[in-house]
C-alpha cells in the first residue's frame, strides 16, 4: 500500500507532473467534519478512483477540488501554483471539468443550449450551430450511435440519456483544452453498453494526458480503469493504493465491509392468484406479481422497462392496491430537500400515524427512528434536513419511506443509485426479508447483478417483455442472451 499522507505537496511520489495537490484539506458543516485534514494529489494523465461508504466525504472532497465548495483549511496547488481563493470559474479556466452526481443540466434547455452554458466561447452570431456541433461531436466520440436529439429539451429525455449528455459535455472542447475531469457517480443510470463506452473514453482521455477522478460505488469500473484507488472514511483518506492487481474484495475490505457469501436462492414462491397482474396490450408477457415475490425487469437500457414499471405502478394505484414507488431520480421525483428526514420518511404513512385525525409526533418519531437505524442513515438525527445528507443517505431515506409504509407492492426504479456496497447488501437482505412477510416487489435496475435477488425476471426487447427467466436461469449470460433476442420462452 502506498501511503502519501506525510509527504510534502509536490513530492508525493507521482511519476508524471502533478495537476493538483492538496494537503490538510478540511471542510466543516457546523459540527459535521465532512473533510478533516485530508491529503490528495492527481498527476497528469492519471486516473484516480475515489471510493468510500455513503457520507465518507467523497463529494465534499471533489467539491473542494472543483472550487464549488470553499475549503475551511489546507494548502491547495494547481499546476504547481498556490490556488489561493479557488473557485468554480478558476477551475474551469484551468481546464478542470466536473460531472456531478445530481445532474446539473437545465431541463428546459436542449443539450445544445446546455453546452453553451459551459462554454463562454460559444457566443455571438452562429453560437447555436457551433454549440450543436460541439456537443454532437462529443456525443459521437463518447457514446457513438446514442441517437440523442441534441435539440430536444433535456427534461424530455430519459435519465440515462441525460447522464450521457452530462458526460459528453464534460469532455467537450471549444477554445481551451480539458486538462482534468472529475466524475461523481457518472454511470449510475447507464446501461452496460453505455458504461463500457464511458470506460473506454476514460482510458482514451488518460492516454491523451487528461487527469481523471472517478467517484463510484461500482468497484468493477474502478478496477477496470483506475491507476490508483483512494479510499475515504468519515472525512479522512484511509488508504491510497496503486491498482496493480487489486481485487474487488480487497477494496470492499479496505472500506470496512465484507464481500457477502454467495446467496442461497429463496424457496420458490407459491404462485396461485397473483396480487396484481398487468397486461401491456402488446401481446407480450403479462407482468404477474404473487404474494412475497420479487420480480425484475431487465434488458438493454431503454427497451421499455422503465415505461412498463411506471405503467404497472399507475395501474396498481388506480386498482386500489397499496403500492409505493422508490425513484432512482431522487432529485426530481422523490425527495423534499428542505424537509427533515422524519417528514420525508413519514409522508407516505400519515394516515397510519394519525390518532383522532391528528398525526402523532411520537408515533412518527418511533417509526422514523427504527428505519433510520435499520438502514444506518448517517446523519446527526432524524430532524436533519435532507439537503445536508450525502446522496447515498438521501436514497436510503427514500427507500425507508416505502418500506415503512403499508404498501403491499413496492415498485423500485433503479433504487440503489449512489448507495454504497455495504449498505446495498443490507438492503438486498431487507428486501428479501420483507418479501418473506408477503410483500411483493417489482424491480428495475441498470445493474445486472442485482437481478440475482429476483425470483422471476422479465427481459425486455424493443418495448416488450419477450423472455421470462426464473430460479437458476437468472444469471448474467442468460440475461444478456435474452436481451439480444437469443432466447425465447
Ligand atoms: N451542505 C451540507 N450541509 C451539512 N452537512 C453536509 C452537507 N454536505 C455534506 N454534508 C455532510 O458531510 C458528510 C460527507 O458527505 P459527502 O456528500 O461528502 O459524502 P459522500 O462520500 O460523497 O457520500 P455518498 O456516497 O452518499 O455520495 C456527510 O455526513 C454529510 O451529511
Amino acid at each position: 500500500m502506498q501511503q502519501v499522507a506525510n509527504m510534502p505537496v509536490g513530492e508525493m511520489g507521482a511519476k508524471a507532473p502533478l495537476f493538483l495537490a492538496g494537503r490538510g484539506l478540511s471542510k466543516s458543516y457546523g459540527a459535521v467534519k465532512a473533510l478533516s485534514d485530508t491529503d490528495f494529489h492527481l498527476a497528469t494523465g492519471e486516473v484516480v478512483g475515489l471510493i468510500g461508504h455513503n457520507g465518507a466525504g467523497k463529494s465534499t472532497l471533489i467539491n473542494v477540488l472543483a472550487g464549488v465548495v470553499a475549503r475551511s483549511g489546507g494548502i491547495f496547488e494547481v499546476l504547481g501554483r498556490d490556488a489561493g481563493d479557488w473557485s468554480a470559474n478558476l477551475a474551469r479556466e484551468n481546464g478542470l471539468r466536473c460531472v456531478f452526481q445530481e445532474l446539473s443540466l437545465c431541463p428546459n434547455l436542449s443539450a445544445t443550449e446546455n453546452t453553451r452554458l459551459l462554454h463562454p466561447a460559444l457566443k455571438g452570431f452562429g453560437w447555436k450551430q457551433r454549440a450543436r456541433k460541439t456537443i454532437q461531436s462529443a456525443l459521437d466520440t463518447v457514446f457513438p450511435d446514442s441517437g440523442i436529439d441534441v435539440d430536444r429539451p433535456v427534461g424530455e429525455l430519459s435519465l440515462g440519456e441525460r447522464q450521457m449528455i452530462e458526460i459528453a459535455r464534460g469532455f467537450s472542447v471549444t477554445d481551451s483544452p480539458v486538462r482534468a475531469i472529475i466524475l461523481d457517480e457518472p454511470t449510475s443510470s447507464l446501461g452496460a453498453e453505455a458504461t463500457r463506452q464511458f470506460l473506454e473514453q476514460v482510458s482514451r482521455a488518460s492516454e491523451d494526458g487528461i487527469s481523471v477522478i472517478l467517484v463510484t460505488h461500482r468497484l468493477g469500473e474502478i478496477l477496470a480503469v483506475a491507476h490508483r484507488v483512494v479510499t475515504m472514511k468519515d472525512g479522512l483518506v484511509i488508504s491510497d493504493q496503486f491498482n496493480d492487481g487489486l481485487s474487488r474484495s480487497e477494496l470492499v475490505a479496505v472500506m470496512g465491509d465484507l464481500e457477502p457469501e454467495t446467496r442461497e436462492r429463496r424457496d420458490a414462491v407459491v404462485r396461485d392468484v397473483p396480487v396484481f397482474s398487468h397486461s401491456s396490450g402488446l401481446g407480450d408477457h403479462d407482468i404477474e406479481l404473487h404474494q412475497g415475490e420479487i420480480v425484475g425487469l431487465a434488458g438493454l437500457d431503454g427497451h421499455g422497462q422503465r415505461e412498463r414499471l411506471r405503467a404497472v405502478f399507475d395501474a396498481a394505484r388506480v386498482s386500489g392496491l397499496p403500492v409505493a414507488f422508490v425513484a432512482g431520480d431522487r432529485v426530481s421525483e422523490g425527495l423534499f430537500p428542505l424537509w427533515s428526514i422524519r417528514d420525508n420518511l413519514t409522508i407516505r404513512s400519515l394516515s397510519a400515524l394519525s390518532r383522532g385525525g391528528l398525526v402523532s409526533n411520537e408515533a412518527a418519531d418511533r417509526l422514523t427512528q427504527s428505519w433510520f437505524e435499520r438502514l444506518k442513515v448517517r446523519a446527526p438525527g432524524i430532524a436533519t434536513p435532507l439537503l445536508s445528507l450525502s446522496g447515498g443517505n438521501q436514497q436510503k431515506v427514500l427507500f425507508a419511506r416505502a418500506l415503512a409504509s403499508d404498501a403491499r407492492l413496492i415498485v423500485l426504479d433503479d433504487p440503489m443509485r449512489g448507495v454504497d456496497v455495504g449498505t446495498k447488501h443490507e438492503v438486498y437482505a431487507l428486501i428479501r426479508n420483507e418479501a418473506e412477510t408477503g410483500r411483493s416487489f417489482l424491480w428495475y435496475s441498470t445493474e445486472t447483478e442485482e437481478f440475482e435477488n429476483c425470483d422471476r425476471l422479465h427481459v425486455f426487447r424493443e418495448g416488450r417483455s419477450e423472455t421470462i427467466l426464473d430460479g437458476e436461469r437468472i444469471e448474467p449470460n442468460a440475461i444478456l442472451e435474452a436481451s439480444f433476442g437469443g432466447l425465447y420462452v
